[in-house]
């Protein structure tokens, strides 16, 4: 079944994940409702992309790209911001298939081949400023996924725990300050807190409870694992943290890249889509792959998934991107 607003498709789909396969978001067979999908210039329904309307204003102005000589790139004012979402590449324990939530563990060598992947997807979209996780697979993420930026600046955590920290890494260059990324950590964006499962193996726990129940915890809205967060415990903290500390950036303009887990992400697209707590039951990410909403005009428009960096259709996705790469391009020659 699929019933069309302008700005808002029901489509049948059980499964409302964005996957590693096809990079997009993968229907299958229940509702799940789509934000803001809408349809493309051939007048085709592609699920996560949309053509240009081409009449936003410039993307690429709070970036502050240094003048090239062929052109001034002064900031103006810009009425639409890109936000990137993304799920920490494989860790150790995804491989090993153990319950991780807070336990802090590192990406594999396939996690980091997934964050560099990632990288090269999204090294064309204009990135101001970078929030990850307090969790080192999410900052390995990040940090990994920017060193495949054409632009090229240094992403630098900021620290910000004490007084001292925060003045022992002051930069004393507007310079060096103008041709990096701050990355601000949050313990808020953390994953869900798995509770009595954490380094419990998935499979074993399953066995143990049943599927069910295993699934009702894994999956569910309300229901905790035992002396856990439930998603709408997470969601309490990751999208109070994402509406009181990310928003105000996208509104001012800047462009915002958010590393992440599956269940803190899971929860700010929920809330970014507007999904039910039914519908989020099925909302699964993958590791390592990059999503794409523009804000503007205080919306959030899902834009899919960046398949590379020069795949046509990411550029057409608004004006602005495609002027931002143009940007870049004219920078390297
Ligand atoms: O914390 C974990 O184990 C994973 O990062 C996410 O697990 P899930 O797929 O069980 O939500």
């Amino acid at each position: 079944m699929a019933a069309a607003t302008s700005h808002n498709v029901i489509v049948s789909a059980q499964s409302h994940r964005w996957n590693s396969k096809n990079s997009r978001l993968d229907r299958r067979t229940a509702n799940v409702r789509l934000v803001s999908v809408g349809s493309c210039c051939s007048g085709n329904r592609k699920l996560g992309l949309v053509c240009a309307s081409g009449s936003q204003s410039s993307v690429i102005d709070p970036v502050h790209l240094p003048s090239n000589g062929k052109g001034d790139h002064s900031p103006k004012k810009s009425s639409e911001s890109s936000l990137i979402l993304i799920r920490h590449g494989e860790s150790m324990w995804n491989e090993k298939n153990l319950f991780t939530g807070c336990v802090d563990v590192p990406l594999t060598p396939k996690g980091v081949d997934e964050a560099i992947e990632a990288g090269k997807r999204i090294c064309n979209i204009p990135i101001d400023v970078i929030f990850t996780s307090a969790m080192i697979r999410s900052q390995m993420t990040a940090m990994l996924a920017m060193m495949q930026h054409r632009r090229k600046k240094v992403p630098i955590i900021t620290h910000k725990e004490s007084e001292q920290a925060q003045s022992w890494s002051k930069i004393y260059s507007e310079d060096t300050k103008e041709q990096s990324i701050p990355v601000i950590t949050a313990w808020q964006l953390n994953e869900r807190m798995y509770g009595e499962l954490q380094g419990l193996n998935k499979q074993e726990t399953a066995d143990r409870f049943g599927k069910e129940q295993v699934h009702e915890w894994r999956r569910s809205y309300d229901t905790p694992p035992p002396n856990g967060e439930s998603l709408e415990m997470c969601a309490d903290r990751a999208v109070s943290y994402f509406k009181d500390q990310v928003v105000p950036h996208l509104t001012a303009g800047k462009h915002v890249m958010v590393a992440a887990h599956a269940n803190s992400l899971r929860s700010i697209i929920m809330h970014l889509d507007k999904l039910t707590s039914q519908e989020v039951i099925s909302l699964e990410l993958s590791t390592g792959i990059p999503m794409l909403y523009i804000f503007k005009e205080g919306e959030f428009i899902r834009r899919g998934s960046p398949v590379g960096p020069s795949e046509a259709s990411v550029y057409a996705y608004t004006r602005n991107l495609a002027t931002y790469r143009d940007t870049l391009d004219s920078m390297v020659q």
